[in-house]
């Protein structure tokens, strides 16, 4: 099997939004696809009116494929100090043709007020290991791991781009959708998440590649040695974070993957997408898409850098291909 889904961009690239179908007859949500995180959950008749603004609801009860999983519950928060919590249902979800038919569909009972506020997302579809699925007392599996076995490659691809539509495809790489070869590097999941190593300027970096992370988030070092090529740049305690002027040529950005005997691959991250967006309405002072992890304590390949490359996360042989595109 394969399959093939289309990724939104949604407010300057912020989220990538995919429809998924849901139950019988299909109920279709734009999801939020997160290599970062493992619950596959949704918006749903159960979430309080209070709390829904527009999202479209998943609803069990005129699923005929939807099962109560009785006593289960999830409660998850990310990194940017969103939760949701909620209950769960088994049904069957179909992302571009691939059909799951027991997949763990987290429906919220609660969401917080970011969620309320992002009307263009339905929910999270996670894809990092389901070793961080946070469903208790039987932890489920994730769409992908759900997937892989009846997948012609046990492999899934991400094409995100900058203001157009890009794609997610799984169990097969599309030959067409990248230049040049493909650089591997091996994966650590240790914490559940794709974790890897690249070299940024000859400085090893080791952090995950999370689609549902905005921006780029790197070692101080590597953040202040960059803005310093940039003039009136600089670290901004009230945006928390590095602003510059909004005319400034921005820097390319590289990094290397896979840099063993072989030299391995570099991705070049265009100086265009780092300046990610104005930090007011005046248009004069942008938000860089590069900033530090010390406050966060992980190194994050977001968006920013994905959007640059053509991903392959590899679950069969548990390792990140990277390549120009
Ligand atoms: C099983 C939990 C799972 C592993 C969880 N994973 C994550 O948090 C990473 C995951 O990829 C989540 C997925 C997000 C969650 C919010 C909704 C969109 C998707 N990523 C983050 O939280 C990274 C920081 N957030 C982001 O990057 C959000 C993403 C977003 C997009 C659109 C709308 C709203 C939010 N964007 C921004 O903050 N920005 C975009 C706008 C710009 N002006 C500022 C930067 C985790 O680490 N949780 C532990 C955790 C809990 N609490 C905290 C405080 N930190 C934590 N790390």
């Amino acid at each position: 099997d394969s399959g093939s889904v289309t990724a939104s961009p949604r407010q300057q690239d912020t989220e990538y939004l995919c429809p998924v179908q849901i139950g019988s007859p299909a109920q279709t949500l734009p999801l939020d696809f997160d290599t970062g995180s493992s619950d596959l959950w949704v918006f749903s008749t159960d979430t309080p009116r209070s709390e829904v603004n527009g999202q479209t609801v998943y609803d069990a009860s005129s699923s005929s494929s939807a099962k109560r999983l009785s006593g289960a519950t999830w409660k998850i928060s990310y990194g940017d100090g969103s939760s949701s919590s909620g209950i769960v249902y088994l049904d069957t979800v179909t992302v571009g043709g691939l059909t799951v038919s027991r997949q763990a569909v987290e429906a919220a009972k609660q969401v917080s007020s970011s969620f309320s506020r992002d009307t263009s997302s339905s929910g999270l579809l996670g894809l990092a290991f389901s070793s961080i699925n946070t469903v208790s007392p039987n932890q489920q599996k994730t769409f992908f791991d759900n997937a892989m076995p009846h997948l012609d490659a046990p492999l899934f691809t991400a094409d995100l781009k900058h203001n157009a539509d890009g794609r997610y495809n799984f169990g097969y790489i599309d030959k067409s959708a990248y230049t040049g070869s493909i650089s591997y590097t091996p994966v650590d999941n240790s914490q559940g998440f794709w974790g890897f190593t690249a070299t940024v300027d000859g400085t090893d970096v080791t952090g995950i590649a999370d689609t549902g992370t905005t921006l780029i988030y790197l070692p101080d070092s590597i953040v202040t040695s960059y803005y310093s090529q940039v003039s009136g740049a600089r670290y901004d305690s009230s945006n928390a974070g590095y602003i510059f002027p909004c005319g400034s040529s921005m820097p390319d950005f590289s990094f290397n993957v896979g840099g063993g005997g072989g030299g391995g691959g570099t991705v070049t991250v265009p100086g265009s997408y780092v300046n990610f967006a104005p930090t007011d309405q005046t248009g004069q002072t942008c938000f860089g898409g590069l900033q530090s992890d010390s406050s966060i304590g992980i190194s994050i390949f977001g968006d920013i850098a994905l959007k640059a490359a053509f991903v392959v996360f590899d679950g069969g042989n548990k390792q990140l291909g990277w390549a120009a595109k």
